[in-house]
This record gives structure tokens, C-alpha cells and sequence, in this order.
């Protein structure tokens, strides 16, 4: 059986990647060969890289997370030489079975809509991903309707998932393939020379599996991390939360098996995020973490790969309930606090400009002895 990719940039330069399936379990072998991959942090360098830092005419430590940053940076890419990489933003777009338990304010039909917008530049993820000079690449990994455009990478897996609260969302086959859709992509994005990725999404009702992976991959009792999303009202939160618990009764996720996790109570493209989040650290690429449900596919990774975790950045702290406790469960601090609540990868967005302000510092800035300043 073989499944085409179409995988680019517009027809010109589009290319279709061939992906023969002879084996049932082709995909989490694929998965599991991308985590081996996953190398530590060159430790000299970050060391080199904070002996450096101490040597620019500043206080040491004066430059804050900029320094955390550029250290992190140069453990990710075993240089203290830090250039300006070229950045891209990928958006995992899929639906929900669940929407029909009513847990989201909008309509399952604005996710295909929102793909187009995004597609056509008018997105926030968009305006905020050209004010930084980076690239936004939208992936179908499941959305629910056919969407055409020239510019989609077209790679689904499933029509939407299936209605947890009912039945397992996906197969663990499904969560595989999907999870192997955003290595591809990362490679694809690779192989055009970019070196800084960051995850986006948009898939109307998918905090509600957020908040679900959250859940049960914390411990923690849905009630503490359920959240308004697009923003509902009180009664549709206790809902929301009801609908959540039935989900995790109904198909008992593995705590200890984040896939299995995925697959039962998660989402299309939150399974391609964590295949994003894995394909970049195996790269040796910073992955820019977005807010809540990028968060959720982070903590995903984070079990299903710890050593990941070293190469991803919080880039802001969500209003959504529970995304602090998430990031706290991968033991990540959030860089940016702008109150945003939107996902699609708009606050991912927001930190490429801040990455690059880190390695100018580096690059830029002069010595205590270069410009004859006492110490
Ligand atoms: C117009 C519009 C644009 C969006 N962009 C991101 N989201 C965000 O809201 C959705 C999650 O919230 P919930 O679980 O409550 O549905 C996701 O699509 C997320 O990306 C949007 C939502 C809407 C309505
Ligand atoms: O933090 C997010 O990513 C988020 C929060 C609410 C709705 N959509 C996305």
C-alpha cells in the first residue's frame, strides 16, 4: 500500500514523498528511530557559551533569559557562534470528534475555514510570523472536510478523530502515523535550511483533548486543568469537564504509555505536533513551543522522550487554565506574559525575534577587555 505526501511550497517547487507501509507497525518504528536520534546537549559549549556571556560589558546575569537562551542555544547547536537561523512556524491542523458533546464556543466548520486564512496570510500566526521574518507552513494532518489550496501540505491521516468521550479518538496506529506526519515535515523544512521550528495549531475543540493529555499525563484532577478555550461560560465548562472525565472512564489511557495516551483521548494535530517537537530535537533544531495545546503535545514528547525537552522553549505563558501546570509537568518556564489565549502559533511567533535578539548579543556585543572597561 503506498500513502502520498504532498509536501511544499506551491506546485513549483512541491514535491510528493512516497511512503511505502509494509508493516503495520511501520510508524512507531519510524517514531522510535527519530527519538534514538535525539542527542544530548553539547554541554562544552553551553559552558563556553556562559564563559563568553560573562565577558560582554554587562553585570553577569544582567541579560536574563537572553542568557538562559543563548546558552540553550548553544548546547542545541554545539557552537558559541550563534547566527540568525531562518524560522518557521508549523500549524498541525485537525478536528474533533468530541465537538459533538457541545465543549467548544465555535463550530467544527471554522477549523477548515481558519486553514484557509491562515493559508492566505491573514491569520494573527501569520502577522506575527512576517513582523519576525519567519515562514508559516499549515499541515492538514486531520481535518475534517477536504480543503484545496496550493500552498496546504496535504497529509491526512483521519477525517477528524473520533468522539472520545465515546470511543478511543484514534487507533494507536493513527496517533503513529500522525506523530511520523510532523517528523516528515521537520525534515522536509530542514532540508530548505530552516533551523528554528516552532508549533502552531488549529483545530476547533482541542483543548478540551489538552486538557485531557494534561490530566492524565499530570495526575492531576481535570477540574484543575479544564479551561474556556475560545471562551465559554461557566455551565459549558462544567460540561466541557464532565465530558473530559468520560473520556479518560471510557477509554482508561495508560498514564505510563504517553501514545497510548494520544491516541485515546488526544488530537490529529497534537500528534503531529509531538512528531514536530521529536523531528527538531533528533535535527538539533530549538523548538519554540506555542501555548496551550502545544503544550500539550510538548508534555507528550517530554514522556515519550525526555532527553527532547533539553531543545524546547516556552515561549509565553497562556491565559488557558492549567497551561501553567502543564508547563510545570515538563519543567519548563514560559518566557513571555501577554495575557494571549489564541494557539495557531501565534505566541511561538512572538519569541523568534527574541531569539534573534539573543544571538546578537553574543555576536554583537563587545568585552570588558575589546572596550577597555574596568571590571
Ligand atoms: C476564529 C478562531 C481562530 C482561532 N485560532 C486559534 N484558535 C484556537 O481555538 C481553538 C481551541 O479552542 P476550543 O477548544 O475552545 O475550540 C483552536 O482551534 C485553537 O487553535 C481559534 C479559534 C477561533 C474560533
Ligand atoms: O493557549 C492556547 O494555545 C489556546 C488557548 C485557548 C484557545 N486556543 C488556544
Amino acid at each position: 500500500m503506498h500513502k502520498e505526501y504532498f509536501v511544499g511550497q506551491g506546485k513549483k517547487d512541491g514535491q510528493v514523498l512516497r511512503v511505502k507501509e509494509q508493516r503495520k507497525d511501520r510508524w512507531k518504528a519510524y517514531v522510535h528511530d527519530t527519538i534514538s536520534g535525539i542527542a544530548e546537549l553539547d554541554y562544552t559549549a553551553m559552558e563556553e557559551m556562559a564563559q563568553h556571556l560573562d565577558q560582554l560589558t554587562k553585570p553577569p546575569g544582567s541579560l536574563g533569559r537572553l542568557e538562559k537562551i543563548a546558552v540553550q542555544l548553544a548546547g542545541i547547536t554545539g557552537s558559541i557562534k550563534l547566527q540568525k537561523q531562518r524560522k518557521a512556524v508549523v500549524v498541525m491542523a485537525g478536528d474533533h470528534g468530541v465537538c459533538a458533546e457541545g465543549v467548544s464556543a465555535y463550530p467544527q466548520e471554522v477549523t477548515a475555514q481558519m486553514v484557509l486564512n491562515i493559508l492566505d496570510g491573514g491569520a494573527a500566526v501569520n502577522v506575527l510570523a512576517r513582523q519576525a521574518g519567519a515562514s508559516v507552513y499549515c499541515v492538514d494532518v486531520g481535518v475534517k472536510t477536504e480543503v484545496k489550496h496550493e500552498r496546504l501540505l496535504s497529509c491526512n491521516v483521519r477525517r477528524g478523530t473520533r468522539n472520545m468521550a465515546r470511543e478511543a479518538a484514534m487507533t494507536l496506529e493513527e496517533a503513529y502515523e500522525a506523530i511520523s506526519v510532523g517528523i516528515r515535515i521537520v525534515d522536509h523544512l530542514y532540508q530548505q535550511g530552516y533551523r528554528v521550528l516552532a508549533t502552531g495549531e488549529m483545530g476547533i475543540g482541542n483543548t478540551t483533548p489538552s486538557a485531557a493529555i494534561l490530566s492524565v499525563l499530570g495526575g492531576l484532577p481535570v477540574i484543575e486543568v479544564v479551561g474556556r478555550g475560545t471562551g465559554i461560560d461557566e455551565e459549558k465548562l462544567r460540561h466541557k469537564a464532565a465530558v473530559i472525565e468520560r473520556a479518560i472512564e471510557v477509554n482508561q489511557p495508560d498514564r505510563q504509555d504517553a501514545a497510548d495516551v494520544l491516541a485515546k483521548v488526544g488530537g490529529l494535530e497534537i500528534a503531529g505536533l509531538v512528531g514536530v517537537i521529536l523531528g527538531a530535537a533528533s535535527r538539533r533544531c530549538p523548538v519554540v513551543i506555542d501555548g496551550f495545546i502545544s503544550s500539550a503535545a510538548a508534555l507528550a514528547a517530554a514522556r515519550m522522550a525526555p532527553q527532547s525537552v533539553s531543545y524546547m522553549i516556552a515561549s509565553h505563558l497562556s491565559e488557558e487554565r492549567g497551561h501553567q501546570k502543564m508547563l510545570d509537568c515538563i519543567g519548563l518556564t514560559p518566557v513571555l506574559h501577554v495575557n494571549m489565549r489564541l494557539g495557531e502559533g501565534t505566541g511561538a511567533a512572538l519569541l523568534f525575534p527574541i531569539i534573534d535578539s539573543a544571538a546578537a548579543i553574543v555576536n554583537e556585543m563587545a568585552t570588558f577587555d575589546g572596550a577597555g572597561i574596568s571590571r
